[in-house]
């Protein structure tokens, strides 16, 4: 092992009461608003297919006049209450806002800068009114950062000169105050994620980033921060130099779930983050450019993470004036009639530690015990194959939901195929298996 004086706080999994929380919570709604909502990614009548979020960049428009956005900023239809109940109404148990993206347009009144809500047509601590509507919906609220700032002048991507070396001292002090001043505003937040991290700059202050984790642990007890935040002694990020996790859990799966089979993500807490279109966080005003995930795929990639331990955050773009939609609203709620029925396998699940199988997902509740089959491949055997460590069997099988008890037939030394009535199955569904120790073997 190689010494390091900034690697990760603590190894292996947290077992406080806050992460135990932040791991059956399993299904978050992710949340990009910013200046980059207004324009939709279509500027002077022509259409950008890149991120909208990046719509500066890939239409070059200059600081300036993409600064000037804040003074269009007013998202009037924004309701709190509403927005919580969508994601109620969803199965979210989490939220995720980005208070600062890249652009480095702040959602909340900031001490720190003048880039922010404060400074904008609606002017109101619209921060405030989202906190407070989704905790009080019961949905823990998570805080996104931008470390990478293109508005802050002290910013510097590489530090090749003195000059850079003496302004990021500088943005690392505003960086610090300003997660600061997030904590002691929105005493509710439950963790940090943070992004932006990738660049030089970042790499070359582990020691501060290791502080940072340290110093906003202390002022928020139980707070959980992603894997990003953190470069290590020698610059490596997510996993220190000798491949441990940095952070409370791995979120470098971004629009990417590890393979279904891959067991060894079992071994920390992760999330995977994903959106609806192929890539747009931000709102885009015209989602016909590239394929739109539908329902059912995002509900198996939702089964995908509770089966391997890890949780799915789900990005919704409201726009400009504070409204999603049609197709996000539509997604929200048909995967909430989803969860309505099936949600026992999803909520409080984790990795069953059973042999993957082609026709979908193992889960299993941690408190209860129970395991759940997650169904989106129907053999046109109807027979869903099930292999059991020896000492086990399967006493009985149940559809969730309509209660049908299955069909059982065990084969070879561990094998059983729960079997289906043969008809058309034209959504998912959920399996409850009850299991039970093998008598001695004979
Ligand atoms: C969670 C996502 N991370 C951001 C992202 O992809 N940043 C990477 C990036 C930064 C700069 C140019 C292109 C791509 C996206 O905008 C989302 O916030």
């Amino acid at each position: 092992k190689i010494k390091l004086d900034y690697g990760p706080l603590y190894h292996g999994k947290r077992q406080d009461p806050a992460m135990k929380k932040w791991r059956e919570n399993r299904f978050g709604q992710f949340i990009h608003w910013g200046l980059y909502s207004i324009p939709g990614g279509v500027w002077e009548g022509k259409t950008y297919g890149y991120a909208a979020e990046f719509l500066k960049a890939s239409a070059g428009i200059s600081t300036e006049r993409w600064n000037g956005l804040k003074d269009e900023f007013n998202p009037t239809e924004f309701n709190g209450k509403e927005w919580a109940s969508m994601a109620k109404a969803m199965g979210a148990k989490y939220v995720c806002l980005t208070t600062k993206h890249h652009e480095g347009f702040c959602l909340w009144p900031s001490k720190y800068t003048e880039f922010d809500i404060e400074n904008t047509p609606y002017q109101k601590d619209l921060m405030k009114e989202f906190v407070d509507a989704y905790s009080e919906a019961g949905i823990d609220v998570y805080l996104y950062y931008s470390v990478l700032d293109w508005y802050h002048p002290d910013w510097r991507t590489k530090l090749k000169t003195m000059d850079d070396v003496e302004a990021f001292e500088r943005f690392k002090t505003f960086t610090q105050n300003q997660l600061v001043e997030l904590l002691e505003r929105y005493p509710q937040v439950k963790g940090l994620w943070f992004d932006g991290t990738w660049d030089q700059c970042w790499k070359d202050n582990g020691k501060f980033s290791y502080e940072l984790e340290v110093l906003l642990k202390e002022k928020r007890p139980g707070l959980i921060v992603n894997s990003r935040l953190r470069a290590d002694d020698f610059g490596k990020r997510h996993r220190d130099s000798n491949g441990d996790l940095m952070g409370d859990f791995e979120s470098g799966y971004e629009r990417r779930l590890p393979d279904p089979r891959d067991t060894s993500v079992t071994k920390n807490d992760w999330e995977c983050c994903m959106t609806i279109p192929e890539n747009q966080w931000g709102y885009h005003k015209d989602w016909t450019l590239t394929h739109q995930k539908n329902t059912n795929e995002l509900l198996e990639m939702l089964a995908q993470c509770s089966s391997q331990g890890g949780n799915f955050l789900l990005n919704f773009g409201p726009n400009g004036k504070g409204v999603f939609r049609a197709e996000e609203k539509r997604i929200a709620r048909e995967i909430g009639e989803w969860m309505k029925t099936n949600s026992a396998a999803i909520y409080g699940s984790d990795y069953a530690g059973l042999k993957k199988q082609d026709w979908g997902y193992f889960t299993k509740n941690t408190k209860s015990g129970e395991v759940y089959m997650i169904v989106f491949n129907v053999p046109i055997s109807y027979q869903l194959r099930v292999e059991l460590p020896k000492h086990q069997t399967i006493s009985k099988a149940n559809m969730v939901g309509i209660g049908q008890e299955l069909q059982l037939e065990k084969f070879d030394s561990n094998e059983t195929f729960v079997l289906l009535p043969p008809k058309s199955y034209t959504s998912p569904f959920v399996i409850r298996l009850e299991l039970k120790a093998n008598k001695k073997s004979q």
